[in-house]
């Protein structure tokens, strides 16, 4: 039987004035140590997934990138199958893989307090926020999830803005990954017959970048509740380091004969997990594909995960690339404003591929 709120604290506990307006989030709840699941995390059962044992996502190896073109074959083969694929030796070095992690534990460290002084209410910028879970004011169940999400405006505003415990290891994430996210957007265009990126197409695929830094405590049951529910990403392409715990599931065989369900993605130490997002379906017109995931928690660590979002601009109006309408293919999608895009996923509760309706023609 599901636990009641009352077993999991005091009658007297208000646990979203805790969790949300003093800034402790679900750290800040599972350092309480308490036993059981708070009934406000317990999500309906279809938000629940069915797992597939002994399928994986593709482990490609980057090593050779210059020499031998199947390797970006395979990258643009895993983005049209799965949408999501592993790389290792990928040329961003392991110390600042290792660095974010570790200012990534600095960061929530700290006092909730302090936290707090980044939360949507207090920050003094739109590009800066502290929160927990995803919409709480949509959700029906909340999500085991804090998050400190930073938009890049500029490495001024950045040394200004971002929390001093994380922004030079975050800022040094963010630029390596812009060169290995180029070239695999060159060879994913190619693909497409799209020769050059010239400056328009890197407005639209690579005009803005965000990074979120996750954190999962341990959970009392994670089987009730969701770190993340299943979402796909609204960027162009995802960067995700994730730690040594797991937890990663993403949506295999949606809509075909095979058996529809879900795969884990295991950590393999220095490696990085990409997938497409919405805008890169969009752009590409369907042909690689944004494909739901979902995180489950521990119930026995706290697991950290880092996402860097490559995206258009938000003033950019995003829709099928022209190349490949006037190569005759019917457009699937609309123009939007990315912006308006961007706002209507997180202005509603996690719903799996559904932000992509919004587009569809
Ligand atoms: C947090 O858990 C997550 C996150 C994700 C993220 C997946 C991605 O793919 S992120 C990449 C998104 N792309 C961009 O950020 C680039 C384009 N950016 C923009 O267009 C704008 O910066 C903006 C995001 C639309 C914000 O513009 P602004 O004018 O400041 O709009 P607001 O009215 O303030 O915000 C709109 C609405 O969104 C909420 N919101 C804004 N930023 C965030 C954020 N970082 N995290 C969560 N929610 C955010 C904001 O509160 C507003 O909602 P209201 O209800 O308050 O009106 C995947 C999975 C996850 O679990
Ligand atoms: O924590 C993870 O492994 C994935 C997180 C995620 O999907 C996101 O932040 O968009
Ligand atoms: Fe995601």
């Amino acid at each position: 039987m599901a636990p009641t709120l009352a077993e999991s604290a005091t009658d007297s506990f208000d646990l979203t004035d805790f969790v949300i307006n003093q800034g402790n989030g679900v750290k800040g709840l599972s350092d309480l140590g308490i036993k059981s699941l708070p009934i406000q995390y317990i999500q309906p059962q279809e938000a629940l997934i069915n797992i597939i044992p002994n399928e994986s996502i593709p482990v490609i190896d980057m090593s050779n990138w210059e020499n031998d073109p199947k390797i970006a074959e395979s990258v643009c083969e895993a983005a049209e199958r799965f949408g999501f694929f592993q790389l290792v030796n990928h040329g961003v070095p392991l110390e600042v893989l290792e660095g974010v992690e570790d200012a990534t534990h600095g960061f929530f460290g700290l006092p909730a307090a302090v936290k707090r002084t980044y939360s949507k209410e207090l920050s003094p910028s739109n590009s800066v926020r502290f929160g927990t879970s995803f919409s709480p004011d949509s959700e029906k169940a909340l999500e085991w999830k804090d998050y400190l999400s930073l938009f890049y405006v500029s490495d001024d505003e950045a040394n200004a803005l971002w929390p001093p415990q994380c922004k030079d290891e975050c800022l040094e994430y963010m630029k390596k990954a812009e060169i290995l996210c180029k070239k695999l957007l060159t060879a994913l265009m190619e693909r497409l017959n799209i020769k050059e990126i010239d400056e328009k197409k890197e407005s639209l695929l690579m005009g803005s970048r965000r990074i979120n830094l996750n954190y999962y405590p341990r959970c009392p049951n994670p089987q009730l509740t969701v770190g993340v529910g299943r979402h796909s990403d609204v960027s162009s392409l995802t960067f995700l380091l994730q730690d040594e715990i797991g937890g990663l599931y993403v949506r295999v065989n949606e809509g075909k004969g095979d058996e529809d369900g879900w795969v884990h993605v295991p950590p393999i130490k220095g490696s990085l997990v990409i997938n497409v997002g919405d805008a890169l379906q969009i752009l590409s017109n369907g042909r690689y594909r944004s494909v739901e995931h979902c995180v489950i928690a521990s119930g026995s660590k706290n697991r950290i995960s880092i996402p860097v979002f490559v995206n258009p601009k938000p003033t950019d109006v995003i829709g099928p690339l022209p190349e490949l309408l006037a190569a005759g293919e019917k457009p699937k999608y609309k123009n939007i404003l990315y912006s308006d895009y961007v706002k209507h996923f997180f202005r509603k509760a996690h719903d799996g591929k559904k932000t992509v309706e919004f587009a569809e023609v």
